[in-house]
C-alpha cells in the first residue's frame, strides 16, 4: 500500500510543490495513494456467467464498501471525452464578459457559469465552474463554436453507461435489472452537469478547489484533464484519486443512499488545487426525475433498520438549501433523520 505521509512535521508531503515552505495547515488537505477498486464494465455484461456473477459480486462489495470505483472498458471513444474537455478549455479561455452572460439572471436558467462553490466564497474557493442539465432537453451554450455538440456527444454516451451501470448496481441489490430505473423513473431523470476548472495552486492564495461535500443522484461520474486533486474519503482516511488512462471515476449519490436506506452510502470528496497545471474535471450528477419523491424503500426497511432518512421530492432535495436544480446540491442535513 502507497502512502503519502499526511502527518511529516518535517517534510512537506511530496506532492505539495517544494516552493511552499512546511506549515502544518498541510495535514488538513494531505491524503494518501491507496488503491481505489477498479471495475471493468465489460465483465459486468459478460455472458460467461461465472464472470458476470463474480463481477456483480464485486461490484456489490465496492458499492458498500467504498461508494467509489473507477471503471474502465466502459466503450466511450477516449476521442468523444477529449474533444469535450477541450471545448470546455476553450470555453473558460472566453474573456469574462462573454462568461457573464451565463451568469444566473432567472430561475429558470438552464446554463449557469459561476466562481466558488456557494455565493461569495470565490476568496477560499477557487472553483470556475459551467453548469448545464444534459437530461432532460440537453442544451448547451453557442459558444465556442463546436462546444456544445462536443458535450452533447459525451453525454449521450455518458448516460448510456451510466443507465446500464444502474441495471447492474440493481441486480447487487438484489432485485431485477430495471429495478432503478422504475423507481428513480430515469426516463425522466434529471442529470445535472459540473464543467470545473481550477487554476494551479502557485497561482492561488488558497490550496482548496472544493470544501468537502457530497453530490444529489443515485450515480456521478467523473472524467478530468488530468489526475491530482480530487480525493475522496474512505474509512474515515482521505484518498486521492488517481485514475487510470481512459477510466471514469463513479461515485454512489445521496439518492442511492437514501433509496438503499444507508446501504449504498454516498461518500464525502474534496478537491485540493493541483500544484502544476489548470486542472478541468467534468462530473455529472444522474438523478431520479424532479417529481420523485424519494424515501427509503421497503426493501431497505426493518426492524433492526428503520427509515434513516425522510422522504423528499428531488426537486426539494436539491433546492432545499435555497439553491436552484442547475446547482446539483442536495441536501443529507435535512434528509438524514
Ligand atoms: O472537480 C472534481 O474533481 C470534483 C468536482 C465535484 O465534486 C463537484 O463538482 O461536485
Ligand atoms: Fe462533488
Amino acid at each position: 500500500m502507497a502512502e503519502t505521509s499526511p502527518v511529516s512535521t518535517q517534510n512537506p508531503p511530496s506532492h505539495l510543490p517544494t516552493i511552499f515552505p512546511y506549515n502544518s495547515s498541510f495535514d488538513s488537505i494531505a491524503a494518501f495513494d491507496d488503491e481505489i477498486p477498479t471495475i471493468d464494465y465489460q465483465l459486468l455484461f459478460s455472458h460467461d456467467p461465472e464472470q458476470h456473477s463474480k463481477a456483480l459480486d464485486e461490484l456489490a462489495r465496492v458499492c458498500e464498501d467504498y461508494g467509489f470505483f473507477y471503471l474502465v472498458n466502459h466503450g466511450i471513444p477516449e476521442s468523444v471525452i477529449e474533444r469535450a474537455l477541450e471545448g470546455i478549455s476553450e470555453f473558460f479561455n472566453l474573456t469574462d464578459e462573454e462568461k457573464r452572460e451565463y451568469e444566473m439572471k432567472d430561475s429558470t436558467d438552464r446554463i449557469r457559469w459561476g466562481l466558488g462553490f456557494s455565493p461569495g466564497d470565490h476568496q477560499t474557493v477557487q472553483r470556475e465552474y459551467l453548469k448545464v442539465l444534459p437530461h432532460p432537453n440537453f442544451q448547451g451554450p453557442s459558444k465556442p463554436p463546436g462546444f456544445s455538440e462536443a458535450l452533447e456527444k459525451y453525454y449521450k454516451r455518458d448516460r448510456e453507461v451510466t443507465l446500464n451501470l444502474a441495471r447492474a448496481v440493481s441486480k447487487t441489490l438484489g432485485y431485477e435489472e430495471s429495478y432503478l430505473e422504475k423507481v428513480f423513473e430515469l426516463e425522466n431523470g434529471t442529470d445535472v452537469s459540473a464543467m470545473n476548472v481550477y487554476p494551479p495552486w502557485f497561482e492561488s492564495s488558497t490550496p482548496i478547489g472544493l470544501p468537502a461535500h457530497f453530490d444529489a443522484g443515485y450515480l456521478v461520474s467523473l472524467v478530468q484533464n488530468v489526475n491530482g486533486g480530487l480525493q475522496a474519503l474512505h474509512k474515515g482516511k482521505w484518498i486521492n484519486v488517481n485514475m487510470p488512462p481512459n477510466s471514469i471515476f463513479i461515485n454512489n449519490g445521496d439518492h442511492l443512499e437514501i433509496l438503499t436506506n444507508g446501504k449504498y452510502k454516498s461518500p464525502k470528496h474534496r478537491v485540493i488545487l493541483n500544484n502544476k497545471v489548470r486542472r478541468i474535471s467534468l462530473p455529472t450528477v444522474h438523478g431520479p426525475s424532479l417529481d420523485k419523491f424519494v424515501i427509503p424503500a421497503a426493501e431497505f426497511v426493518d426492524e433492526f433498520h428503520p427509515p434513516a432518512y425522510r422522504g423528499m421530492t428531488y426537486k426539494d432535495a436539491l433546492e432545499a438549501n435555497g439553491y436552484h436544480v442547475v446547482d446539483g446540491k442536495s441536501c443529507m442535513a435535512q434528509i438524514r433523520l
